[in-house]
């Protein structure tokens, strides 16, 4: 098997400043080619640093691709670091150095003396265009004695992401036969579905199963040989069919909206610990107004008075069920919505009202009934509590639309 090797280049990445996301969408986007990823790397802006690792992987590395280090400042320095690595010396392209001015002429401003460097390269070097920024990328390919292709790409993703995806299949590089099916569960843990597959969780042969845990649920991928895995994914689902809510790219709200929007029916929030969280996460869908009509943040007692959550509910304590419940009733009669959800609990750091931090209530208002669920999440920071309230809200709403 050949041997890619992805770094991303750059100071920041080392003291955790910027965490290295490049790294891990190149190693993804290389999932259907018949390369072995045995590493990824992060370099500091120190010439001799990266020269040294890009001579080993080009003796060795049937890709190398890099992220960073392109820009015009004196920290840049992939470009030398590929430049003395290949033994190869750095010549300005006029052409380059024109269309780079063009640029800044373009915003209305005269080009930094200190651009002139992206317009830089080795010989052996082509150009990757950047339709968004002033950086463009290098490629270098070499024939013999074995084909070997290195890649050179700004470090910002909303600028290598456009010229990667044109540049790739023009790698030629080995393809695999390669497939992957996920699914996607919710109410059973990592464990449980170890059991509930028994056999089927096979770690070897031609397709794989992995568990991942996420905010949503359970994630269950089986990856491999395309027939080895459709054969092993139809054993499967039947297995999980109790738990499961979406497969591939499938999203919880993306999924309840769906489902809202088949039956006609309208959705309205009422948040109080996640404080606009399922909010947010209901309009990242595409076409949530369909079905989404809007909600509050009530997070105070008197907000929650205002918007119609009775005394006697508030009496029995905010994060309680009887005040979920009251929440979410509250919630469906104002905005006169099908269903509403709601949320309230101890995001902490402290404990509130007597109860411990990680305790949530989430309610769901439909035409006919309502449901409360209470939680304990694990005590990892608002953040974690609040994205799981907001996660479970949408929950229990899935589980009445299936
Ligand atoms: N009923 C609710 O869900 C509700 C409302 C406001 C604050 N809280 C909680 O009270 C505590 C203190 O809140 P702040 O840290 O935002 O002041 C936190 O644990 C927070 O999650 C809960």
């Amino acid at each position: 098997m050949f041997i890619a090797e992805i770094m991303g280049v750059g100071d920041e990445l080392l003291y955790g400043e910027t965490v290295d996301t490049n790294t891990a969408e190149l190693a993804r986007s290389l999932q259907p080619y018949n390369l072995n990823i045995p590493r990824t790397l992060r370099v500091a802006d120190d010439l001799a640093a990266l020269s040294s690792e890009l001579r080993k992987a080009w003796s060795s590395a049937r890709l190398i691709v890099l992220s960073g280090g392109l820009g015009p400042t004196p920290d840049d320095i992939t470009r030398e670091a590929i430049a003395a690595a290949l033994g190869e010396a750095l010549e300005l392209d006029q052409a380059m150095l024109n269309q780079i001015r063009a640029i800044f002429a373009a915003r209305g401003w005269n080009m930094p003396e200190s651009n002139r460097k992206q317009a830089m390269k080795i010989p052996s070097a082509t150009w990757i265009l950047n339709p968004r920024g002033t950086a463009p990328g290098w490629w270098v390919h070499q024939e013999t004695p074995a084909p070997r292709d290195l890649i050179a790409l700004p470090g910002p993703p909303a600028e290598w992401r456009p010229m990667w995806a044109e540049l790739l299949p023009k790698l030629d590089l080995p393809c695999q036969a390669y497939a992957q099916k996920t699914f996607k569960t919710l109410g059973i843990g990592e464990s449980r579905i170890v059991e509930v597959l028994g056999g089927l969780f096979q770690r070897e042969g031609p397709a794989t199963v992995g568990t991942y845990a996420k905010a949503h649920g359970v994630e269950v991928t089986v990856r491999g040989q395309p027939e080895a895995v459709q054969r092993l994914a139809e054993e499967i689902a039947p297995k999980l069919q109790e738990y499961l809510w979406g497969e591939d790219a499938d999203t919880l709200p993306g999924v309840v909206l769906r489902g809202l929007e088949a039956r006609g029916a309208t959705l309205a929030t009422i948040e109080s610990l996640s404080g606009g969280v399922l909010g947010a996460l209901v309009t990242e869908v595409a076409g949530a107004s369909r079905a989404y009509l809007g909600g509050m943040v009530a997070y105070s007692v008197g907000a929650k008075q205002r918007f119609g959550v009775p005394d006697e509910a508030l009496s029995q304590g905010t994060v309680s069920e009887a005040c979920a419940r009251a929440m979410a009733e509250a919630a469906r009669k104002a905005l006169g919505a099908t269903y509403a959800l709601a949320t309230t609990g101890v995001a902490g750091p402290d404990e509130l009202e007597g109860q411990p931090v990680g305790t949530v209530f989430v309610a769901l208002a439909g035409p006919q009934k309502t449901q409360v669920r209470p939680y304990r999440f694990p005590p990892y920071g608002r953040e974690f509590i609040r994205t799981r309230a907001a996660y479970a809200a949408l929950a229990l709403l899935q589980g009445e639309l299936r």
